[in-house]
């Protein structure tokens, strides 16, 4: 396996506040890694430290031949973070934005990367349009040509799909595949657990430590959950009696479901086996309860 991460012991502070406590973690090359956990937990730093953007305190690490301490400045030449540094104008074409960061950022022969990313990304027909009336995907997608536009090896994306429809993810997330598929490597954060789902690698968080690294299975079955999908009348009532157990970890309604998570043992089993025949149950492991915050999951 073809590393373009490797960071031992890595730790961070924020004034006297630890924030990365001691993360060690391989990135492979052409890889999707998705980081997940609370708010609050580290990712965004973490990936900002993998990044160039921000220094650690203690630890090692390399970003493809860059030093994480020495060479942040070559590493920010190599990576780019779609989440903060693009900022489209409103008032601006898509591709009068492109071409205007596009010599910020003193990419060579601009006019045919722009030809090349709007072709690629399907973005060409709507080259002439006024940023203003695009819609929250299409702006999404304009981002992403945007910080692709340097060619990086790495491409960061804190959140990016918060708010944005299912099936408008769904279609990101298919562009994201095929940039990895060309050896980009990818970080990326999320609170959608369809999304932690499609990472090659996941990472999983919490107050500032490494949890779990591994595939998306691997993290759940570390995680030693279970989730189940429960559809019926009265999810609310249902949603109040499953609080109760103490095993059970997080109860979230989300589209007409009750989404059950918990220690996979016999007293949950033998409830949910309880249920009336008027509820459909099915369990699904996709849903990385532990990760997913009820708001963020409700948005
Ligand atoms: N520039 C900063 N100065 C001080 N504290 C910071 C700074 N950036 C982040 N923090 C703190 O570091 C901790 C980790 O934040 P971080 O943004 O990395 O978490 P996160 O897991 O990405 O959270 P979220 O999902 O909310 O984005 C938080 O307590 C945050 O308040």
């Amino acid at each position: 396996m073809e590393y373009s991460i490797a960071l031992r012991g890595v730790s961070k502070f924020f004034g006297n506040r630890q924030v990365l406590k001691d993360i060690s973690l391989d990135v492979s090359v052409g890889k999707i890694t998705g980081f997940v956990g609370p708010d609050g937990s580290g990712k965004t730093t973490l990936m900002r430290v993998i990044s160039g953007l921000e220094r650690p305190d203690s630890g090692a690490g390399r970003c493809y031949s860059f030093d994480v301490f020495r060479e942040a400045e070559q590493i920010r030449q190599i990576s780019s973070d779609m989440s903060q540094n693009i900022s489209l104008s409103d008032n601006l074409t898509v591709k009068e934005n492109l071409l205007f960061l596009a010599k910020a950022r003193n990419v060579p022969y601009a006019q045919r990367r722009i030809d090349c990313l709007t072709d690629t990304l399907d973005l060409t027909h709507l080259s002439d349009e006024c940023v203003l009336h695009l819609t929250k995907a299409l702006k999404l997608r304009v981002s992403l040509a945007a910080s692709l536009l340097h060619s990086p090896a790495i491409l960061m994306l804190d959140e990016p799909t918060a708010g944005i429809a299912t099936g408008a993810r769904r279609e990101f997330w298919e562009r994201l595949e095929r940039l990895a598929a060309g050896k980009m490597t990818i970080l990326v954060s999320t609170h959608y657990s369809d999304e932690a789902e499609r990472c090659h690698h996941l990472v999983r968080m919490n107050n500032g430590r490494l949890l779990t690294s591994g595939s998306a299975q691997e993290v759940v079955h570390s995680l030693g959950l279970a989730t189940f999908a429960i559809r019926g009348p009265d999810l609310l009532k249902l949603k109040y009696q499953f609080s109760d157990l103490l095993e059970v970890e997080q109860t979230v309604i989300f589209r007409h479901t009750l989404y059950v998570t918990g220690r996979c043992c016999d007293s949950l089993l033998s409830n949910i086996r309880m249920l009336p025949l008027r509820y459909k149950v099915e369990q699904v492991s996709s849903v990385l309860a532990a990760s997913v915050t009820a708001g963020q999951m409700s948005s």
